[in-house]
Parts: C-alpha cells; sequence; structure tokens
C-alpha cells in the first residue's frame, strides 16, 4: 500500500489514503507498527483518509496514536490530510469528518487551516508539584481532553516527565489527558510544549492543544479574542483566531510539509 510522510507543523504522520472501505478497518496494529521509531516508518500517528462526499468535498479522517489510540481530534492529522486532499483532486475548501465531527478545511498552497470546537472549560481542575512548586492545570476539551498550565518559563521545564506525572494523574483517569505548558510572550502570542497522551512523550507541536492553550489564556486574561501565534518546539507557529460564523470553534492553521512518500512492503 502506498503512503505519505507529512508533518503539521512538526507533528508527523503517515497519511494512507483510499476507498471508504479504508475507514471501515481497524488500523490500530498497523498504527503501533508502521509509527515506531526505530522499527517502523516512525511518526507521531497513523491517519486513514478517504473522500466520502465530493460536491462539496467531504473527507472521512481517522487519526490513530502511535500506540494504536483512537485521537478523537488531531488538528495537525486533519491539517495533513486536506493538504493530502488538495494535492490529490485540488479541493481548496473542505469538510472533514474525525470521530464523527464536522470540521471545516481551508488550503491556501502549504498554510492549511482546520476548525476545532470548544466544549468544557474548567479552571483549576487539577494540581500538581514539580520541584516542590505546585502548578495549577486548566482543562478545556478542544475535541479532545486538554489540560493548561501557565508558566514562567516553558523552557526551563522538563515539559516531557512532568507531562507525564499530569497525564496519569488520578483525578484525570480512566481517559488520562493531554498537557500543555504555556507561557505568555507577547500581547498575542504565547509560547507552548506539549505531552501527548497516545504518543506519550512530547511532540513538536499539537493543534487541539494550541487551541486549549489559547482557550485558557483568554480566559485567564493573557490574549484577546484576535489572532494568536502560538509559538511551539518545531519553531514552525501555529495561528489560532476566532470562528467568526460559530461562537464555540475557532481556526487553527500553519504549514504542512510533505516530507517523502513510499510502499509498505
Ligand atoms: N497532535 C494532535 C492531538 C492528538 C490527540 C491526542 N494525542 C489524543 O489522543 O488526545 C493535534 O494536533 O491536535
Amino acid at each position: 500500500m502506498d503512503f505519505r510522510k507529512l508533518h503539521g507543523a512538526g507533528n508527523d504522520f503517515i497519511l494512507l489514503t483510499g476507498p471508504a472501505g479504508v475507514l471501515g478497518k481497524d488500523w490500530s496494529h498497523d498504527a503501533r507498527d508502521l509509527c515506531a521509531r526505530r522499527t517502523g516508518i516512525g511518526a507521531d500517528g497513523l491517519v486513514v483518509s478517504a473522500l466520502i462526499g465530493s460536491a462539496p468535498p467531504v473527507l472521512g479522517v481517522t487519526c490513530y496514536n502511535a500506540d494504536g489510540s483512537i485521537a478523537t481530534m488531531c488538528g495537525n492529522a486533519l491539517r495533513c490530510a486536506a493538504w493530502c486532499a488538495a494535492s490529490d483532486h485540488h479541493f481548496r475548501d473542505m469538510t472533514l469528518v474525525m470521530a464523527g465531527v464536522e470540521h471545516q478545511g481551508l488550503v491556501h498552497g502549504q498554510s492549511v487551516e482546520v476548525t476545532a470546537e470548544v466544549g468544557a472549560v474548567e479552571m483549576r481542575r487539577v494540581q500538581a508539584v514539580w520541584n516542590h512548586r505546585p502548578f495549577w492545570f486548566d482543562s478545556a476539551h478542544t475535541g479532545t481532553e486538554h489540560v493548561v498550565a501557565v508558566v514562567d518559563d516553558v523552557d526551563g521545564l522538563d515539559a516531557e516527565a512532568f507531562g507525564r506525572i499530569v497525564r496519569h494523574h488520578d483525578r484525570l483517569a480512566p481517559l488520562g489527558t493531554n498537557v500543555n505548558f504555556v507561557q505568555s510572550v507577547g500581547r498575542q502570542e504565547l509560547k507552548i510544549r506539549t505531552y501527548e497522551r497516545g504518543v506519550e512523550a512530547e511532540t513538536l507541536s499539537c493543534g487541539s492543544g494550541a487551541v486549549a492553550a489559547v482557550v485558557i489564556a483568554a480566559h485567564r486574561g493573557l490574549v484577546g479574542a484576535a489572532p494568536v501565534t502560538v509559538h511551539n518546539k518545531a519553531g514552525t507557529p501555529l495561528t489560532v483566531r476566532p470562528h467568526t460564523d460559530r461562537p464555540r470553534a475557532f481556526w487553527v492553521g500553519g504549514p504542512v510539509t510533505h516530507s517523502f512518500e513510499g510502499v509498505i512492503a
């Protein structure tokens, strides 16, 4: 089977595109094998997509994390899937359905934006201690579980080690969570580091995490209702802006890069 390897601002995926039937198969074992960094192709996730409607274009997209679990929302996976649909079918404006939720996608060359819906927000959801200091984590559901701690120095933290502790916090079981550390670095600018559930590591960027960070930063008065630049570990920022027609939705956009393609034997 042919595959493509893409990354959305450093969050990397193996993309399989096929007939609608590919969406009916359980790819979780394949995801584990193919995403393994040493013995597979290597990726944060496996994304399977198929065209399920063409006028207007609708794409069904399933995202498996590297551990084989399903991600109910993955902004960067949606952005990569939209890029592939633009490359294959010249669609620029499309609907993408992930885990039963409809997202909009807009492709302008290498730059791709998708929508994320914001659900429950809870300030001061859990507290965790790092280096003898307590940190509060607020939660924002952006299609998947995210918690966000606002910190003074995001680069000074061991985001992977601290993130792993919070991801397994008793009060967030059994689902667990993705964990974001955020620093305010300007009027409409944030710096972020994300520990991703399902990858079980820090990733270079996270679309739904960037949206969660902006929602929490807005609740805390750190950013206003205008586009926010979210600087990530990849060094290729994502931009998060409010949707003009849907009050609970945000656009998250940035570059998508096609790294290589090949055939799975
Ligand atoms: N990287 C993603 C988020 C992926 C979802 C997460 N691993 C989960 O299972 O909750 C993004 O770009 O949004």
